[in-house]
C-alpha cells in the first residue's frame, strides 16, 4: 500500500523538489499540498508543475486530513509556520517529517511529549544529506579529542533563521561530548558587535548568508599546531531528497519523536 503523503511548502525552494520526489516514488502518494494563501485548485493550476500533477492545494489543515486523510506531513515552510503544523498533524493523527528549521527548546519538548502521548511517529530533521549528518557525527566524535572547536556555516541569502538548524544541532552533539568550556582570551572583547558570531556552552557559530551559495558548513577544531576541519557542502537541493524519501517511510514505523537523522541512520 502506497504511503499517502501531503507536503506543506509546495511552491518552496525544498518543497517544490519534495512534490517530484514524492511524485516519483513507487510506494508514496502525493494526496494534498498546504499553502497559507489560494493559489489554485490543485497543483497542475501552477506552472512550475506539469498538468498530470493533481493534487489539491488546501489552505487549512484541518479541512486538507479531512479530505485526503495523509498518512504523512512533511512540512518544508519556514520558522514562523512550522510549530503549529506539527502540533496540528499530530492532533489530526497525521505523522510529521519536518525539514523546517528555528525550533526552540520548548517547542522540541512540547511535540515531543505531544508524539509521545499521541504514540505518533514524528521526524524533525535539520538536515536530511546524508553527507551533513556524516560531518556531524565526525564532528561528535573528534571533539572527544579536540574540544576546542568553531562552526562556520555558510547559506543563500534568503534562509531566515540564524544559526542555521545544523549548526545549532552540531552543537549540541558536541556538547554531549565535550566538557564544558569557554574558549578564546578569557579577557577578549569585541570592539564590533558580534565579531566573535554566537556563543554556544563556550563554542562560537558564525553564520555567512551570501547569494550563490546552497547550504554548507565547516566545523574547525584546533590542537597544538594543528587544525582538523571537517566539511560538508550541499550543491543543490537533490542533495535532501533522498533523506527526505527516507523519513517519509521510517516514520511510519515509529511512535514518538526523534531530533536528527543521526538517532536513526
Ligand atoms: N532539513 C533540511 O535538510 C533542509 C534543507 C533545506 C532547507 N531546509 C529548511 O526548509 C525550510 C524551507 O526552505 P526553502 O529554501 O524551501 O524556503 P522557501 O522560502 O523557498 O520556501 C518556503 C515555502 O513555504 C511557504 N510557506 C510559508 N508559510 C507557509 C504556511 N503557513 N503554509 C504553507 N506554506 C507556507 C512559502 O510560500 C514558500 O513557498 C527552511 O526552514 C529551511 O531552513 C531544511
Ligand atoms: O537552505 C536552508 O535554509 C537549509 N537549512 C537547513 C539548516 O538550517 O540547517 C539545512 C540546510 C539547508
Amino acid at each position: 500500500m502506497s504511503i499517502r503523503v501531503a507536503i506543506a511548502g509546495p511552491r518552496g525552494k525544498m518543497g517544490a523538489e519534495a512534490v517530484h520526489t514524492v511524485m516519483k516514488h513507487d510506494k508514496m502518494e502525493l494526496v494534498a499540498v498546504l499553502d497559507y494563501k489560494e493559489v489554485g485548485k490543485t497543483l497542475a493550476d501552477l506552472e512550475m508543475f506539469p498538468a498530470s500533477y493533481t493534487a489539491p492545494i488546501f489552505t487549512d489543515m484541518h479541512e486538507l486530513v479531512e479530505a485526503t486523510a495523509p498518512d504523512v506531513l512533511v512540512d518544508l515552510t519556514n520558522p514562523h509556520a512550522v510549530y503549529n503544523h506539527t502540533k496540528e498533524a499530530l492532533n489530526l493523527n497525521v505523522r510529521p517529517v519536518i525539514g523546517t528549521t528555528g525550533f526552540t527548546d520548548a517547542q522540541l519538548d512540547e511535540l515531543s511529549a505531544m508524539a509521545k502521548e499521541k504514540e505518533l511517529g514524528c521526524i524533525i530533521a535539520p538536515n536530511f544529506a546524508i553527507g551533513a549528518i556524516l560531518m556531524m557525527k565526525f564532528a561528535k566524535e573528534a571533539a572527544k579529542y579536540l574540544p576546542d572547536v568553531e562552526i562556520i556555516e555558510m547559506h543563500h541569502d534568503q534562509k531566515l533563521d540564524a544559526p542555521s538548524g545544523t549548526a545549532v544541532k552540531t552543537a549540541q552533539l558536541i556538547q554531549e561530548v565535550r566538557t564544558s568550556k569557554i574558549q578564546g582570551h578569557p579577557e577578549e572583547k569585541e570592539t564590533i558587535e558580534g565579531a566573535r558570531g554566537a556563543e554556544f556552552d563556550g563554542m562560537r557559530i558564525h553564520s555567512v548568508r551570501l547569494p550563490g551559495l546552497v547550504a554548507h558548513q565547516q566545523v574547525l577544531f584546533g590542537g597544538d599546531g594543528q587544525l582538523l576541519t571537517i566539511r560538508h557542502d550541499s550543491l543543490n537541493r537533490n542533495s535532501f531528497m533522498s533523506g527526505v524519501a527516507f523519513c517519509v517511510e521510517e516514520v511510519m514505523k515509529m511512535d514518538q519523536l526523534v531530533y536528527g537523522l543521526e538517532n536513526i541512520i
